[in-house]
């Protein structure tokens, strides 16, 4: 594996090439003052670099998609033209019914669309055109090969920029934005520089997004920081300067951080891994919570009062979904494993296993508590999303829920405010293998509504937070009324007032709290 991935020592090269404070700056252009670099944080520096009035992006994700959208909106003098392979999604994007769901979107789209931002399946145009091009394409966990089931992908990375390499006929600046191993940006300047005319200058950046689904377009209008990294040279700082100006025309100059490329590409997989790792914390406490009779909203709130520790991310839960966290760990467990620290690659490692243990621990309690059988029984599932606020259901912790209560024969009605029912066939099918959807269905129902997903169930199954199911705004009187007895709710958001709803006469289990008193009686044991 040691030869897959480049060993540390040689990073240390491309970061001793520092700008010395008063290097003079060889190209013409405007000036970027306030830009920092980490190693010297309060110094502005003023780097000449070009004015950027066109930018492309390759990939209208979930990522390229929003980010742009809000670049073009907040440069109106910058033309940005969004491309992908994918006709149906770009048709989506120019329609009023765009393909993502994220609460903002519409208002930014609309605003810019047919002014300054553009949305089209002709990559090369794109290319051709654009100052700047952003690769937002897909980096998914490899599924065969050498590193599957760890490494990133880069496929699509590669073949993007094989794309600019194929079609740019003058200087471009092309940006990471997916996420990436560290040192992806060398394999790309090594395919643009062996593949390009050789009197084009390509300046390749880092500037990793941090946006959370759900909350894209307040994350874009208000980010804790752009980070933006460059080849310590003196086109490098340029390049970054020039992307930097960009984000200038709404985010405050000190919130642009710049450093090292390798710094860059990696801070964004340890922010995940950092994240994740939280999670998985108040997780791993939310067992030994249920098992001792402690509280674990109350013991998250207790420890989010330490200004060290902070309150954010530690909400239990079934267990963290999304197309980023478990990729990005597996990525980096896989990084850690080809440059030989085995142990930092275990220890990272476990945080995904724990993830898995609570899936299978809360659905383990589901059984237990439905007599030791689903066999027969109905079980609403509300929620198959992996978040609120998404109708992303990448690696949603629905997905292995339903999968395993169609293990325990067990039939289940799913309700979502955002997934369309073909995305809940297509998680819940293996690709190519013929007659399942049938198979599925006949096990597997959507419903229109929370009401229809609970009529006659035995149980509820809360797997996102959606502000629909709270008790404040579901009838859940309604709700029992339509269910077996006794009716029980697994709330694995935390979502619900217990008392409340138990005083409807549900019977109420709540991760990372103990047994109701009614499954702790002997009956249970
Ligand atoms: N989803 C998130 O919230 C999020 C947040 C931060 C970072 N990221 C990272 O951003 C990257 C993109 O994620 P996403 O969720 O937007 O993915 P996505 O799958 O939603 O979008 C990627 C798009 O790229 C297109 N594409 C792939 N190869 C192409 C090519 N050669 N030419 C043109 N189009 C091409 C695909 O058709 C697809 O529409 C990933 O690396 C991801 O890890 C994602
Ligand atoms: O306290 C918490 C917070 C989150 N989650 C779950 O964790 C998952 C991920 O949530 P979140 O991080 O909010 O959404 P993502 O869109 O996956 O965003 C993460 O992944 C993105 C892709 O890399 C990054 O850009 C973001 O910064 C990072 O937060 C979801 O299933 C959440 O329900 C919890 O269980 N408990």
């Amino acid at each position: 594996m040691s030869s897959l991935v480049p060993r540390l020592e040689s990073l240390a090269v491309n970061v001793a090439n520092q700008l010395s404070p008063g290097e003079e700056p060889s190209r013409a252009g405007a000036t970027t003052p306030g830009l920092k670099r980490l190693s010297r944080p309060l110094e502005a520096i003023n780097i000449p670099h070009k004015k950027i009035t066109s930018i492309c992006c390759i990939g209208a994700g979930y990522v390229g998609g929003p980010t742009c959208a809000v670049i073009a909106q907040k440069n109106p003098h910058v033309k940005v033209t969004i491309v992908d392979l994918n006709a149906g999604r770009i048709a989506a994007w120019n329609s009023d019914n765009l393909p993502i769901y994220e609460p903002g979107l519409d208002e930014v789209v609309k605003t810019a669309r047919g002014r300054n931002l553009f949305f089209s399946t002709d990559v090369d145009a794109g290319i051709l055109e654009a100052d700047l091009i952003f690769v937002s394409v897909n980096t998914p966990t490899k599924i065969k090969g050498i590193g599957a089931g760890f490494a990133a992908d880069l496929g699509y990375v590669e073949s993007a920029t094989r794309k600019i390499a194929q079609v740019a006929k003058s200087n471009k600046i092309v940006v990471e934005k997916s996420t990436v191993p560290c040192r992806t940006a060398q394999s790309m300047r090594h395919i643009l520089e062996a593949n390009a005319p050789p009197n084009i200058q390509f300046d390749i950046l880092s500037n990793p997004e941090f946006l959370a689904e759900g909350t894209a377009i307040s994350d874009l209008f208000y980010p804790d920081r752009v980070l933006i990294g460059s080849l310590d040279t003196e086109s490098g700082r340029s390049a970054a300067a020039s992307l930097a100006d960009i984000y200038a025309g709404w985010v405050p100059r000190d919130q642009i951080i710049t450093m090292n490329l390798w710094s860059s590409e990696l801070s964004k997989l340890a922010a995940n891994a950092i994240l994740a790792q939280r999670i998985s914390s108040i997780n791993a406490l939310s067992a030994i919570c249920e098992a001792t009779g402690a509280d674990i909203d109350e013991v998250s709130y207790a420890c989010g009062l330490d200004s060290r520790i902070g309150p954010k991310f530690l909400k239990a839960s079934v267990g963290f979904g999304g197309s980023c966290f478990q990729k990005d760990i597996l990525n980096l467990v896989y990084l850690s494993e080809s440059l030989h620290l085995p142990e930092v690659a275990t220890y990272w490692k476990q945080v995904v296993e724990m993830n898995e243990y609570q899936k299978r621990r809360f659905t383990n309690r589901v059984i237990s508590c439905l007599f030791n059988t689903l066999t027969g029984k109905k079980i609403a599932v509300f929620g198959f999303a992996f978040k609120k606020d998404t109708g992303d259901t990448r690696e949603s912790p629905a997905i292995t829920l339903v999968n395993y209560f169609r293990e325990e024969k067990a039939y289940i009605s799913i309700y979502d405010p955002k997934v369309e029912e073909s995305q809940v066939w297509m998680d819940l099918t293996e690709p190519g293998v013929v007659d399942e959807t049938e198979a599925v269905k006949r096990q597997v129902s959507i419903a229109a509504n929370p009401y229809e997903a609970a009529s006659g169930a035995d149980a509820i199954v809360i797997c996102t937070e959606w502000n629909d199911f709270r008790d404040t705004v579901l009838d859940y009187e309604k709700i029992y009324e339509g269910m077996k007895k006794p009716a029980f709710i697994f709330d694995g958001r935390l979502i619900l007032d217990a008392k409340k709803v138990e005083k409807i006469g549900f019977k109420v289990e709540t991760i990372g709290r103990p047994r109701s008193t009614f499954t702790q009686s002997k009956d249970f044991e």
